[in-house]
C-alpha cells in the first residue's frame, strides 16, 4: 500500500442513486490534484466519503496505509487529513483568533484537571497553541483581524480563515472544497499563490475542488474529472483541456473563462 491518499473502485448508493460508482484516484504526498466535474458529479460526496462523513457502499480508501472506512470524522483528522467546506463553516460568535484556537484543541495534551485549575502546564500549552495560531494568521494576512468578529470579515477572508483553522490541525492532506467560489479575480489570483505557498510551506498535498478553471488549471499537477459519479479522464491540465470527454461534459466554453 503507498503513501498518501487512495481510492480503489469507491462506490457509495443512496437509495437508487449511485453517486459515486467504481471511482479509483491517488494522491502522492505533496501532489496537488484537481477533482472536477459538472454541478451534482459527485465531487463533495467524494470528500465526504474521504472525511468519513459516509461510509461506502463498496471498494477502499486508504490514507498512508490505513484504511478509513468505518473511522469517525475526528479520527480521520488525526490522521493527517483536513478539509474546507463549499458552505463556509466557522464559529460565527467567536473571534478570528479563537476559531483557529479551537480548531488546534485536538493536539492539546493536558487533561480536565489540568483545565480546571490552569497550572503552569495548561498555560503554556495555551501560550503555544496562541502563538501558532497568531503565526498562521500572519501567514494568511488574517492577524491584524484577530479580535474580529468571523462573521463579520469580508467574504474573501472568511474562506481564508477556513483554510487556516485546516491548516490549524497540522494536516498532510489538505481537501478544498470550492476555495475560490464568491472570490473575485483579485482575491483568486491571491488563493492561487496562496495554496501553491502552503503547499511548499507545510509540505502537503492538497485535493482541490472547484469550479474555477483558471484556477484548477493554473496550479494542479494533475485533474481528475468525474461526470455521474464516473471518472471519465485523467491526466495533466494540458491532456484535460482537450480531452474530447471532458469537453462534451463539462469544459467546453468554461475553460477559456
Ligand atoms: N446524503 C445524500 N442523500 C441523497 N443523495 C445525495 C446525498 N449526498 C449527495 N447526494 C446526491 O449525490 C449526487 C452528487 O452530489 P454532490 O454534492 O457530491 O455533487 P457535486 O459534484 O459536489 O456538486 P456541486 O458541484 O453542485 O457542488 C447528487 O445527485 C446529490 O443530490
Amino acid at each position: 500500500m503507498s503513501a498518501g491518499l487512495e481510492l480503489k473502485d469507491v462506490t457509495i448508493r443512496f437509495g437508487g442513486l449511485k453517486a459515486v460508482s467504481e471511482l479509483s484516484f491517488s494522491v502522492a504526498p505533496g501532489e496537488l490534484i484537481g477533482l472536477i466535474g459538472p454541478n451534482g458529479a459527485g465531487k463533495t460526496t467524494v470528500f465526504n466519503l474521504i472525511t468519513g462523513v459516509y461510509t461506502p457502499t463498496s471498494g477502499n480508501i486508504h490514507f498512508d496505509g490505513v484504511s478509513v472506512p468505518g473511522k469517525k470524522p475526528h479520527e480521520i483528522t488525526r490522521m493527517g487529513i483536513a478539509r474546507t467546506f463549499q458552505n463556509i463553516r466557522l464559529f460565527s460568535s467567536l473571534s478570528v483568533l479563537d476559531n483557529v484556537r479551537t480548531a488546534m484543541m485536538g493536539e492539546l495534551k493536558h487533561g480536565i484537571v489540568h483545565s480546571l485549575t490552569r497550572g503552569p502546564a495548561f498555560r503554556k500549552q495555551e501560550a503555544l497553541v496562541e502563538k501558532e495560531a497568531l503565526e498562521l494568521l500572519d501567514i494568511f494576512g488574517l492577524a491584524d483581524a484577530r479580535d474580529k468578529n468571523a462573521k463579520s470579515m469580508n467574504y474573501g477572508d472568511q474562506r481564508r480563515l477556513e483554510i487556516v483553522r485546516a491548516l490549524a490541525t497540522r494536516p498532510k492532506l489538505l481537501l478544498l472544497d470550492e476555495p475560490a467560489a464568491g472570490m473575485n479575480p483579485s482575491e483568486k489570483e491571491d488563493l492561487m499563490h496562496l495554496i501553491r505557498f502552503i503547499k511548499e510551506r507545510y509540505n502537503l498535498a492538497v485535493l482541490l475542488v472547484e469550479h474555477d478553471m483558471k484556477v484548477v488549471m493554473g496550479i494542479c499537477q494533475r485533474i481528475a474529472v468525474i461526470e455521474y459519479g464516473c471518472k471519465i479522464a485523467e491526466g495533466t491540465p494540458k491532456e484535460i483541456q482537450c480531452h474530447p470527454k471532458v469537453i462534451e461534459a463539462y469544459l467546453g466554453v468554461s475553460v477559456e473563462s
